[in-house]
């Protein structure tokens, strides 16, 4: 009798959820175009907080609250640090050194928070804003060169942001071969490796499958799987090693991987698991931060469209501080509280990954009365909570205006999207300062410069963007015609000097 009661098991239900099907569980039930629209109107508003699925034996727990997220992976994170790990993924293609999907507790993994911990901390932001302030500067001027390619332009800037504070790299004009590997590595993981949920992979069902020889029949995956590798290794190495032959060059600048590569260095040899760590590290901030930004800037673009009335609010008081002679940095933070509220706004509406990614329960536990069994995997319903209408009146409306109102420490807490949009426990994400100020200033420095209006059909009516969303986790808006220009000559000629300085 006591080895029946084990904790929870016995007695507590699971979760409640959509009836499962024998064998492939709940997998019609999912859908690849905006899975969090069904997990919220359908499931979370059937079942409430917790909903639990199955695919192929799988449980997958979604958790449509704030107090239920905060409870399960904030307060009992230690529970619920790991990632899903498969064998394909993980040991077959290597993708256990991308911190982002490395096992919770093995060493590198804790290594490698260190080290993003240390070298992305609000006090090392400072030392990247030369860098970020070229990219913005760069991208200023290829939107006034050709503002209907905003998109190309957006995610350029994303991309070389990320090359250029991990490695101090300057990415080239056009086809450069990093950011074409790094893409690759991208495209690899995200569509081939990783593809679509209820896609599964043979040897992630019979793990025994990885001893067979690649000569035998049916071990076509174990090639793919080493061409992936290698072109993943690949694409973490080669701008790892131009940075180290700059270094002894003497001619990097300084960056990510010259700050820490320095650091041990100053403190004795660095060893190769170290320079391994920072090698990755760097990597996963390219990987991390592509789509996360694109969807973010993109739906910037879409607001201000939509929104002439935020454009001229953010433009006169941009106006007030910079005397329209010049751009505003960083500095003016402070003293541009609309331009802040627009930041946080586009951050709430956009919730760039609304489901999160995935934690891993690594205990058996339960939750007011239901089991979540060891080995759930967990995602948090990042969009129920900034579409919450008690938080966030009219949720859909872009309403900057929602972060001025005067309101107490923890209605203030409870407003602000960076404590949703992040993730949460031991998992959130590293890079929340870095982003705060490179997209800060491409905000700041667009909205003072250039206006946005809806594109026109032939007749001369307005053409409303309705974007699509095609993708699983990210919530990337399909391209949508709008007209960018500079708001004047003045404001022309102050991106022109910018680049010129
Ligand atoms: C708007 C931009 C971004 C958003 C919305 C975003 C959001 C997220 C989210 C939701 C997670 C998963 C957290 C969890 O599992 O609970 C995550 C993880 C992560 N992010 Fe970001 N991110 C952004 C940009 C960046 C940037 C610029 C970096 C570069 C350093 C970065 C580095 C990471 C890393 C390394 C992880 C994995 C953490 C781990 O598994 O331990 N992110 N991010």
């Amino acid at each position: 009798l006591l080895l029946l009661r084990r904790p929870g098991r016995v007695c507590e239900p699971l979760p409640p959820g959509p009836p499962p099907l024998p064998l492939f569980g709940n997998l019609l039930d999912f859908t690849l175009r905006e899975l969090w629209l069904r997990v919220t109107s359908q499931w979370a508003q059937k079942y409430g907080d917790l909903v639990y699925l199955r695919i192929f034996g799988q449980g997958i727990l979604f958790l449509n609250s704030v107090e239920a997220t905060m409870e399960i992976l904030e307060k009992r994170g230690a529970m619920y640090a790991d990632r899903p790990q498969t064998v394909m993924l993980s040991e077959l293609c290597g993708c256990d050194n991308i911190v982002a999907f490395s096992r919770y507790g093995s060493t590198h993994y804790r290594q490698q928070r260190r080290l993003l911990h240390t070298a992305l901390a609000p006090s090392s932001i400072p030392a990247y804003q030369p860098l970020i302030i070229a990219e913005v500067f760069d991208f200023l001027r290829r939107l006034l060169d050709s503002p209907e390619r905003y998109v190309d332009h957006i995610r350029r800037y994303t991309g070389s942001q990320s090359m250029s504070i991990a490695y101090g790299y300057k990415v080239a004009e056009d086809n450069d071969p990093h950011i074409r590997g790094a893409e690759e590595a991208i495209d690899i993981i995200a569509n081939h490796i990783l593809g679509t949920p209820g896609d599964v992979w043979l040897v992630d069902l019979c793990p025994a499958l990885k001893l067979l020889p690649t000569w035998a029949p049916g071990t076509g995956f174990r090639r793919k799987a080493a061409a992936w590798k290698s072109k993943i290794e690949k694409c973490a190495n080669d701008p790892f090693e131009w940075v180290k032959e700059c270094m002894s060059a003497g001619t990097a600048t300084p960056c990510y991987c010259t700050r820490l590569l320095d650091e041990e260095a100053g403190s004795g040899t660095v060893n190769k698991q170290y320079e391994s760590d920072v090698k990755w590290t760097a990597h996963a901030m390219y990987l991390a931060s592509i789509d996360t930004t694109l969807a973010l800037l993109t739906h910037f673009v879409l607001a201000m469209v939509r929104n002439p009335e935020v454009v001229r609010n953010a433009q006169e008081e941009i106006d007030a501080v910079t005397g329209g002679s010049r751009l505003p940095t960083h500095d003016d933070r402070g003293a541009l509280p609309y331009v802040n509220a627009i930041m946080s706004e586009c951050m709430r509406w956009t919730c760039p990954v609304p489901l999160g990614l995935p934690h891993k329960a690594t205990e058996n536990d339960v939750y007011e009365g239901m089991f979540i069994p060891n080995g759930t995997l967990v995602f948090a319903n990042i969009w129920k909570m900034t579409r919450d209408p008690t938080l966030f009146p009219n949720p859909e409306a872009f309403i900057p205006e929602r972060y001025l109102e005067d309101v107490d420490e923890a209605t203030a807490r409870l407003r602000d999207p960076r404590n949703y949009i992040f993730g949460f426990g031991r998992r959130r994400c590293t890079g929340t300062h870095l982003v705060e100020s490179y997209l800060w200033l491409a905000i700041a420095c667009t909205l003072a410069t250039f206006d946005f209006a809806k594109a026109t059909d032939a007749d001369g009516n307005d053409i409303e963007p309705q974007p699509q969303y095609l993708d699983a986790s990210f919530r990337l808006p399909t391209l949508f015609p709008c007209i960018i220009r500079p708001r004047s000559e003045n404001a022309a000629q102050l991106v022109h000097e910018s680049l010129a300085a």
